[in-house]
């Protein structure tokens, strides 16, 4: 263990003062950037909290291909939603990085920013300081960005020298077949969707993982690269794993109450500790855990609080609802050529150790892969020309709920592997096409099941309750296989004619002419899962209809601010990851250059 990996501490008894300038609870996307920047400030003491462990040494969150390997383990929340009524009342899984990097140590690495539109539209809801020209630069600053090639977006176009590596690792040849034959039904290629200007279009996936020096080939987490072993040196900064904290609590003081201080412990039934605050507590847990932690310090609608026996500190009808999610409509999986895919390479005799000597060796190969290599942007608007059975199924009509002309509503990765189920189903040569809906009207909510913090919270996200959320992806539906249909991509596939409705290669199969909606939307109904971006339960907005200000400050109390996905009004049309770590590095900003801020 180095020096500074070991000053990452495992217990609260362990820390040599129980009074900090900051506390950051939740080492996540958020959190770990706020550690880097406010202790970037020698005068100020901070101390991040994490529950999990940390994630130096866990291979799953540094090799990229296997980063589904973190499900259902000790570094995953194992969320799981209330049935759902609109999924013929199937429970949804919902990980959650549990671990220092928090989902950026758990995530498919994909970087999408969104359309400019997605953040200047909060400026409607009262929201104001972060519109796409105030986020843009900070993206930029955050990025250490090595182009594939010549054919990619120069340098100058992008960040260089930030802290996080972007680039493109692994490029199989079906997912560049897929995006030429995306071109056959109009979706035109675009080498680079994070311009903020132009979103849409399909292109091969920028990704958070490192394409040079000692660390090529692995993932660039929120964890690597703000708590490096320079940010970790700092005496100022103190990082806490394998705590959690139970509740804020309140000073009795004049005025609103104030937030003094955070109870803690290291298991159910373990000494609790109280950790004091000097200036401030940011809540950076997560768009399931920060409401959650809201609610068990007496913030939040006060005829819940009263259900459960949570003393009231505020009320706030806000905290918990607006969940938002990015759903996907579950997979269409097709069998490939044998050849065509990185499991038929892992399958073969010796393919993994050769792989994984490739990988050690220059970073490179299917390791490298973050499975979701390519992906495509659309409107679902756009799609005006493909009706089912020569006009008998017409298009389907949907209102356009996105944030304005360039933002799309429908994405569709295209994935050299199988990925059922969250990649728990094993599937040898399939290609996955992976519809996600970006503009979705389906929101739900985040609540207390009991005032025990260790107990998991109601997580309803209904998901696909919303009618135009499934018009839409009927659509998208159709058109994916249409896609698979065309040349170069449908050379490559092995379409079968003649499977039942419970094989995985069902939907795959059918004839895009075919195929009625009703069987499109039996599809949603037995095969929708999360895409795994919650984000709102604690969204900035006006003191009716948020629960921070734009400041990202809680309504009602003091020294308390929620700093990650929860503070989203509504979801970029992208991934959200680099969304929250540049709200976090601009908050911070903000705070160290005005003390008043
Ligand atoms: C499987 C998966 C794939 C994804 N793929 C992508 C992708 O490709 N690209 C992308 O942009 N986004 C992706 N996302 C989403 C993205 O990673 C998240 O939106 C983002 O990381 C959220 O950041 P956050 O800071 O809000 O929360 P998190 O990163 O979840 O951090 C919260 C942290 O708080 C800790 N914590 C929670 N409760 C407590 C407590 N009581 N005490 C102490 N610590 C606590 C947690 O353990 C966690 O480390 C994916 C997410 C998942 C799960």
């Amino acid at each position: 263990m180095s020096d500074a990996t070991s000053k990452i501490f495992t217990a609260p008894s362990q820390l040599a003062t129980n009074a900090y300038d900051y506390i950051i609870v939740g080492g996540g996307s958020a959190g770990c950037v706020l550690a880097n920047k406010l202790s970037s400030n020698s005068a100020l003491t901070v101390l991040l909290i994490e529950s999990g462990s940390n994630n130096a040494g866990v291979a799953a969150a540094q090799i990229p291909l296997l980063f589904s390997q973190l499900f259902h383990t000790k570094n995953d929340w194992d969320y799981n939603t209330t049935p759902q009524d609109a999924l013929a009342g199937r429970s949804l899984y919902w990980p959650r990085g549990k671990i220092l990097g928090g989902c950026s140590s758990m995530n498919a690495m994909m970087v999408t920013e969104g359309a400019g539109s997605d953040y200047d539209q909060w400026t409607k809801e009262g929201v104001t300081g972060w519109t796409f020209s105030d986020l843009k630069p900070i993206f930029r600053l955050l990025e250490d960005h090595v182009p594939r090639d010549s054919t990619q977006t120069p340098h100058s176009a992008r960040g260089v020298g930030g802290p996080r590596s972007t680039g493109y690792g692994n490029l199989s040849p079906i997912c560049s077949a897929y995006l030429q034959a995306a071109t056959k039904v109009g979706i035109k290629y675009n080498r680079d969707v994070n311009t903020g200007e132009n979103p849409l279009g399909g292109t091969e996936v920028m990704t958070f993982v490192s394409t040079q020096g000692a660390s090529k080939g692995q993932r660039s987490s929120s964890a690597t690269a703000f708590l490096t072993e320079d940010v970790l040196r700092r005496s100022n900064l103190t990082v806490l794993c394998e705590t959690s904290v139970l509740r804020v609590i309140f000073s009795e003081s004049e005025g609103s109450p104030k937030a003094s201080g955070v109870e803690v412990a290291t298991s159910p039934d373990s000494e609790t500790f109280k950790i004091q605050a000097k200036r401030e507590i940011i809540l950076s847990a997560g768009a399931i855990n920060t409401p959650k932690l809201l609610l068990l310090s007496g913030i939040g609608p006060e005829e819940d609080l009263k259900k459960v026996g949570v003393p009231v500190v505020y009320n706030s009808a806000v905290v918990g609802k607006n969940l938002l999610d990015h759903p996907t409509t579950g997979s269409i999986t097709f069998r490939a050529k044998p050849g065509a895919t990185i499991d038929w390479h892992l399958s073969q005799v010796g393919g993994q150790e050769a792989a994984m000597k490739l990988w050690m060796e220059t970073g490179k190969g299917v390791f490298s892969s973050n499975v979701a290599e390519t992906t495509a942007f659309f409107r679902s608007t756009d799609v005006k020309e493909h009706p089912g059975m020569a006009g008998k199924y017409p298009i389907i009509p949907v209102d356009d709920w996105t944030s304005g002309p360039t933002a799309p509503d429908v994405e569709v990765i295209g994935a050299p592997t199988g990925f059922i189920k969250h990649g728990s189903v094993p599937v040898v040569n399939g290609f996955t096409l992976f519809p996600i809906l970006l503009a979705p009207q389906s929101h739900g909510f985040v609540q207390l099941k009991s005032s025990d913090p260790w107990a998991a919270p109601i997580i309803d996200p209904k998901t696909f309750s919303h009618p135009n959320d499934v018009a839409i992806m009927t659509r998208a539906l159709r058109l994916c296989l249409r896609i698979a249909r065309c040349a170069p991509l449908v050379d490559q596939l092995e379409i079968v004619t003649d499977v039942d409705k419970s094989d995985f290669l069902w939907l795959g199969s059918r004839d895009p002419d075919l195929v009625t909606d009703a069987e499109l939307k039996e599809h949603i109904v037995n095969n929708a899962e999360t895409n795994y971006h919650p984000a709102g339960t604690a969204r900035m907005g006006t003191p009716d209809t948020g629960v921070l200000d734009s400041h990202l400050r809680v309504y009602g109390v003091r020294g308390l601010r929620v700093c990650d996905a929860s503070a989203l009004p509504t979801l970029p049309a992208g991934h959200p990851d680099i969304t929250v770590c540049g709200i976090a590095y601009l908050q911070a900003e903000r705070m160290l250059a005005d003390e008043s801020y």
